[in-house]
């Protein structure tokens, strides 16, 4: 578990001084995947980095499992950051070594005998997929294998916390998702908790359990992506479902967004509309999204007929959220 309490951090000295993180407060807890999503300049790296003091905070304090982090200093300092894992965009290998090599890094600075480390090394390329590049040179692999090594290195410890800072950025699509994939993955089997930063919110929706957004460094949001996504009002459901302005609505016709959320994603809602309150439903725009096993959505339409009030009650009372625009 992390716990960032008050954290600022000024860059620089005035007049020149640049405020990257004003009163930070997040706890991110022990098995969850913890994504903070911003713009660049918002803050995320300096936010990281602050975990694992690369970046001291100006004020504020940092608890990893309970021990304050930023009371460390030296020795100390050096076995708890073994406890915390982290990869980066640009991956960070070592050009001369090879793959095997990369990954016993941290296991030579840890002083492991030749013969353990080959073990643990061959025992974290397969877990990552990738045992058969162990002689293979970072040169000769494509990004998305080389964030793979990047991810055994990190892994090679045994921490119980990965940072992830911007990890797929530098990767397409495809790639990016098979990442995102083992990163779920090894959340699961390991218990992994991983803290990521990320500017893209495909990374939020397809593995987060929690969000914080960050911008112009504080948090102007945060909570699980689920929740967020099915409150309207929130700035994570109105990045994933962006509406559509000036619709040309019929005469006498009611302009409507519905979200739904759980259970109510799969209720015939709008036959029950067409029969019960003998509405005519012009559907306008639409979009659903996944979210592990829960389905989002929300949708725009027009509802013409006598019984539009009982009818909105009843969608209300189906537990959907039901806002009328005219
Ligand atoms: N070493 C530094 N010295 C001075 N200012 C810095 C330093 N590092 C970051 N900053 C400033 O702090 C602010 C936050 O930067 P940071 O890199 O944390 O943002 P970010 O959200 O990670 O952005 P990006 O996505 O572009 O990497 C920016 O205004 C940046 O210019």
């Amino acid at each position: 578990m992390i716990t960032i309490e008050h954290v600022r951090k000024i860059y620089g000295r005035a007049p020149n001084e640049v405020v990257a993180l004003k009163n930070v407060n997040l706890e991110v807890p022990k098995g969850e995947i913890f994504g903070v999503l911003g713009q660049s300049g918002a803050g995320k790296s300096t936010l990281i980095r602050c975990v694992n003091l690369l970046e001291r905070p100006t004020s504020g304090r940092i608890l990893v499992n309970g021990q304050e982090i930023t009371a460390l200093s030296g020795g100390e300092l050096r076995k708890a950051r073994q406890r915390i894992g982290m990869i980066f965009q640009q991956f960070n290998l070592l050009s001369s070594r090879t793959v095997a090599d990369n990954v016993a890094f941290p296991l030579e600075l840890m002083g492991l005998s030749k013969t353990k480390r080959q073990a643990r090394v061959l025992e974290l390329l397969s877990l990552v997929g990738l045992e058969d590049k162990a002689n293979t040179y970072p040169a000769q692999l494509s990004g998305g294998q080389k964030q793979r090594v990047g991810i055994a290195r990190s892994l090679a410890n045994s921490p119980d916390i990965l940072l992830s800072d911007e990890a797929t950025s530098a990767l397409d699509p495809q790639t990016t998702h098979a990442i995102l994939d083992l990163l779920r993955d090894l959340n699961k089997r390991m218990g992994l908790t991983i803290l990521l930063i990320t500017h893209e919110m495909n990374v939020v929706k397809q593995i987060c359990h929690q969000v914080a957004i960050l911008e112009d460094g504080a948090i102007v949001e945060q909570g699980r992506v689920s929740q967020l996504a099915a409150l309207p009002s929130s700035r994570l459901a109105q990045a994933l479902f962006p509406r559509p302005q000036n619709y040309s609505v019929q005469p006498g016709a009611t302009l409507v967004t519905i979200t739904f959320a759980g259970d109510s994603a799969s209720e015939p809602v709008f036959s029950t509309l067409a029969r019960r309150f003998m509405l005519d439903v012009n559907i306008l725009s639409g979009n659903i999204e996944a979210f592990g096993e829960e389905r989002i959505g929300q949708l725009q339409a027009e509802f013409s007929g006598e019984q539009v009030a009982p009818a909105l009650a009843y969608l209300r009372e189906l537990g959907l959220h039901v806002e009328v625009h005219n």
